[in-house]
C-alpha cells in the first residue's frame, strides 16, 4: 500500500444533519476526508475524498464504483432524493437493498478536475483502502466495479487483500485492450484539437460522442435510428446525431475537461496479473462489449484459477449493459453475494 502520511487523513466531515439517529435506521450520508497519497506515477498528492454511505450503521459494507462518469450518489434516498446513477441496482428489493446492506461509493480522484496527473487505477484503490481506515470499515462484505470501477476493484483485492470478501468486476478486465486504447487516445486528440481552436468544450463533447460510440452496439443503433437522414441547412443530418449531442452536451455539463482527460488516460494504464488478485471474484462479460472483448474476461478468469467464476450476458447495450440490464445484473450480484464462500 502506498498511502503515506495517513495523520493527514482527518476524521471525516458528515455533511447530514446532526439528529441521533438508531444505527440500525437505514440513513444516507456525505462527508470529505483530506488525504496524501502516493501516486503510482506522480508522487504524493493531497487529495480531497468524497464519499457518500447510505444504509444501517450495523449491515454489511458494499462498495460500489462505476464507469468513469460515476460519482459518490448511486441512488436516491431520504437525504439526498435526486437519482444516482446506479438507481435500479440500489433500493427496496434488489440485492443491494440499502435497508439491509450499506452501499459505499466515492468520487473518483481526479473526477473534479483538480489532479492534473497520471492515475493509475491502483491509486484509487489506494484511496479507497484510506477512506475504509478513516470510516472505520476493516472489511467490504463486497465490492462491486463496473467497467472502470471494475479495474479499480482489481486492484483494491491485489493491494488491500484483507479489505474485502470478493469482488464481482463487470466490464472490466485486467489488461485495457489496444483497440479500445486507440480509441480513447483518439478522443483525447479531439479535446486537444478543440483546445488548439479554443474551443475545448467543443472538444470534450466531441470526444464523448466518440466515447458514446464505442459504449454502445452497431445493434442498438440499427434499432433505434433506423430513419433517413435530413437535410437541414443544405447539409446532411443522420438519425443519430440528435441523441449524440445530447450525450456529448450533457456530459460537458458536469465533466470538467482534465477530469476526462486524466480519467480515460487511467483507464489505459490499467494491468494487473490476475493472480494477484486473491479473492473470490465473479466476472461479468457482456458479448457485444466493443471496448472489453469476452475473450479478455475469459484470460483474465483463467488467471484467476479457482477464485475466479464467469458469467455473461449478450446485451445490445454492450458496455453500457451495466447500467441498462440492470434485473440481470441484480440477478448475478445475488448469487454473488449470497454468503461468503459462495460461488456465482
Ligand atoms: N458510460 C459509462 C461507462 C464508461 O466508463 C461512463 O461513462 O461512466
Amino acid at each position: 500500500m502506498r498511502l503515506v502520511n495517513t495523520a493527514t487523513a482527518t476524521a471525516p466531515r458528515f455533511d447530514e444533519a446532526a439528529s441521533p439517529t438508531p444505527a440500525s435506521r437505514a440513513r444516507a450520508m456525505r462527508g470529505e476526508l483530506p488525504v496524501a497519497l502516493a501516486l503510482r506515477h506522480a508522487g504524493v498528492h493531497t487529495l480531497t475524498l468524497r464519499y457518500e454511505l447510505q444504509g444501517p450503521g450495523d449491515a454489511p459494507v458494499v462498495f460500489l464504483a462505476g464507469g468513469i462518469s460515476a460519482h459518490r450518489h448511486a441512488a436516491a434516498s431520504v437525504e439526498f432524493p435526486e437519482a444516482g446513477w446506479a438507481n435500479a441496482l440500489v433500493g427496496a428489493g434488489r440485492t443491494l437493498d440499502p435497508a439491509r446492506v450499506r452501499v459505499l461509493a466515492f468520487d473518483f480522484i481526479g473526477a473534479d478536475g483538480t489532479l492534473d496527473a497520471p492515475i493509475d487505477p491502483a491509486d484509487q484503490a489506494d484511496a479507497i483502502a484510506a477512506l475504509l481506515d478513516a470510516l472505520d470499515i476493516p472489511r467490504l462484505r463486497a465490492f462491486v466495479g463496473y467497467s472502470y470501477g471494475a479495474l479499480v476493484g482489481q486492484h483494491l483485492a491485489a493491494r488491500h487483500r484483507q479489505r474485502l470478501e470478493r469482488l464481482v468486476a463487470v466490464s472490466g478486465a485486467h489488461r485495457p485492450h489496444p483497440f479500445a486504447s486507440a480509441w480513447r487516445a483518439l478522443q483525447r486528440h479531439a479535446v486537444a484539437l478543440g483546445q488548439l481552436q479554443c474551443a475545448e468544450q467543443q472538444g470534450l463533447s466531441l470526444a464523448r460522442q466518440f466515447a458514446m460510440l464505442s459504449y454502445r452496439t452497431p445493434e442498438e443503433f440499427g434499432e433505434r435510428f433506423d430513419a433517413a437522414p435530413e437535410l437541414v441547412n443544405g447539409r446532411v443530418r443522420v438519425a443519430a446525431e440528435d441523441y449524440l449531442d445530447a450525450a456529448g452536451a450533457q456530459y460537458v455539463a458536469r465533466t470538467p475537461v482534465t477530469a476526462f482527460l486524466r480519467l480515460s488516460e487511467s483507464i489505459d494504464l490499467h494491468r494487473i496479473d490476475p493472480a494477484t488478485i486473491a479473492v473470490p471474484t465473479t466476472v461479468v462479460a457482456v458479448e457485444g462489449d466493443r471496448l472489453v472483448p469476452l475473450a479478455d474476461l475469459v484470460t483474465l478468469v483463467e488467471g484467476l484459477g479457482p477464485n475466479g467464476h464467469l458469467r455473461v450476458l449478450r446485451s445490445p447495450y454492450g458496455h453500457d449493459a451495466f447500467l441498462k440490464e440492470t434485473d440481470r445484473i441484480d440477478a448475478i450480484l445475488a448469487t454473488a453475494l449470497r454468503s461468503t464462500g459462495d460461488t456465482a
